[in-house]
């Protein structure tokens, strides 16, 4: 299995267990408060935690937290930039075909963040975590500001990435179709713990 986690819990996350092979994906659901944000900062090691996490066979705490991020890379529901311009985030331009398939515009390359519209923000904190060609995505709503072809087009990239990386993802949607298009399992997150449906 690509990313094993076994029994984590900690303050605010409900005691969850799931394994993940290449390319497949998890969608999470939840009611609101569950603890679903806050389990993807503890997959991400950006908050304390009990139990196992594991990518490639190699356990979370054997990797420096910056090395884990940059694998295990966190797509937030609210991203963080701290620069002025758009391309002061990104070490180098991303993939133009990227770009395009987002809809983004050419002229966003050299905005100001501030701005930035909240969808823009959402398709370019992807584009961000996918520059750094991580094996895992945690992703918190990614379509949650997109109106539904830019969904589409931003679940057709994210989909396309991960068949062709082998990479796997974690990916909390309130969205039912959604789910259903992008996995036969989906964990539903309680507070008495994360709840595993579909086949396995
Ligand atoms: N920094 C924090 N300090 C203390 N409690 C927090 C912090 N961040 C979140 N919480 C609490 O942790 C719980 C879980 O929050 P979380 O954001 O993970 O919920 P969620 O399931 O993602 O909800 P939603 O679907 O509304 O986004 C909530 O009760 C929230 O108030």
């Amino acid at each position: 299995m690509l990313f094993e986690v076994k029994e984590l819990c900690g303050p605010n996350v409900p005691r969850v267990s799931f394994a993940l092979a290449a390319g497949e994906v998890l969608p999470v659901r939840g009611e609101s408060g569950v603890g679903k944000s806050q389990m993807l900062r503890a997959l991400a090691d950006l908050s304390p935690h009990e139990g196992e996490i594991s990518l490639g066979g190699v356990e979370q705490q054997s990797i420096p937290a910056t090395d884990w991020r940059r694998q295990v890379a966190l797509v937030p529901a609210e991203s963080g930039w701290w620069a002025d311009t758009v391309a002061e985030h990104f070490p180098s331009p991303p993939s133009e075909t990227w770009w395009e398939r987002l809809r983004l515009r050419a002229a966003l390359w050299e905005s100001p963040v501030e701005r930035l519209s909240s969808g823009e923000r959402q398709r370019l904190a992807v584009l961000r975590a996918l520059a750094l060609k991580p094996r895992v995505l945690l992703l918190d709503e990614p379509t949650a500001n997109l109106d539904r072809d830019n969904a589409e087009a931003m679940a057709g990239l994210l989909l396309d990435y991960l068949r062709d990386q082998g990479a796997a993802a974690v990916w909390i949607s309130h969205d039912p179709r959604e789910i259903d298009a992008h996995g036969d399992r989906w964990l539903e997150m309680t507070p008495e713990g994360g709840v595993l449906h579909g086949t396995v």
